[in-house]
């Protein structure tokens, strides 16, 4: 039985000392990854979502992939019961996933694209070639009454397509980004997410980030004025290898923290 879909809460991380943070959903997929990798009942994903939580998460992100890689069904399932903060479920927008998305409904979903052979996500969501599906399938998520979010390529058409699709929310890809071998490469990808940051909000989109960002890479990000969310995780899960969850979540809201005080 899931329990009644609580409307959508702006909620403030209680460790925010600034009212312009930046917020912080933390992607616990790759808690699962080692999980999948022995077939065991550890590490619990339900426990790193809480300890995550309890840290200073403002969400917690999860994408039940089509080949169940790492997070499963359950994991959605009873998480969506138990979380204090906020959803967000990443998903391609498959018959499926919508039908599991319309029945959980999680506060947020963020749709992205998906490659069985992929190691992870390339890139953005192409909404200009899929705008007629992806219309008809945000509408039937937003009737259902979740928050619907598009990851894209920080271009301008696709936020254009994302204003037309009728999504409230963008998450631009800053895999290019976090991927750049040059300082200069790195200096144009900033500048093309700081254009989009500019672009999507002048469309009235809240913009969201996330995919590679890391300790280093992700205070110039958080620096971008306007941006209102950063979803990672597989830099975090790295780090609690060493450090505890607890202190990899802390310590990256810190970074966040510094570099979004406005
Ligand atoms: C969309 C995105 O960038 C990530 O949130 C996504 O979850 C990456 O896929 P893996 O977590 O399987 O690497
Ligand atoms: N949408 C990005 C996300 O949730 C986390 O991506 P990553 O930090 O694991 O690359």
């Amino acid at each position: 039985m899931v329990p009644p879909f609580r409307p959508y809460e702006a909620r403030r991380n209680p460790l925010s000392t600034h009212a312009n943070e930046v917020l912080l959903g933390v992607n616990i997929d790759h808690v699962a990854t080692v999980r999948q990798a022995r077939g065991t009942r550890y590490p619990e994903p339900i426990q790193a979502a809480l300890v995550a939580e309890q840290a200073g998460a403002d969400a917690i992100t999860l994408h039940l992939r089509e080949d169940r890689r790492h997070i499963q069904d359950r994991d959605v399932e009873l998480l969506r019961g138990i979380l204090q903060t906020r959803m967000n479920l990443e998903m391609a927008a498959t018959a499926e996933m919508g039908e599991i998305a319309a029945r959980l409904r999680p506060h947020d979903c963020c749709l992205v694209p998906e490659r069985r052979e992929e190691l992870t996500t390339e890139g953005g969501l192409d909404l200009i070639a899929n705008q007629a599906h992806l219309t008809e399938f945000c509408a039937r998520l937003a009737e259902a009454g979740v928050r619907v979010s598009l990851f894209v390529d920080p271009e301008p058409a696709q936020l254009d397509a994302a204003r037309a699709i009728g999504a409230p929310v963008v998450e631009l890809h800053t895999g290019h980004y976090a991927d750049a071998q040059t300082r200069e490469t790195r200096a144009e990808a900033l500048a093309r997410i700081e254009r989009a940051v500019e672009h999507g909000l002048s469309l009235g989109l809240q913009v969201n980030a996330g995919h590679g960002l890391d300790y280093d890479n992700v205070k110039p990000i958080a620096a971008i004025p306007g941006i209102t969310e950063l979803n990672i995780g597989h830099a975090i899960i790295a780090r609690a290898l060493f450090s505890g969850l607890d202190r990899a979540v802390r310590d990256m809201r810190a970074q966040i923290a510094v570099a979004s005080r406005r």
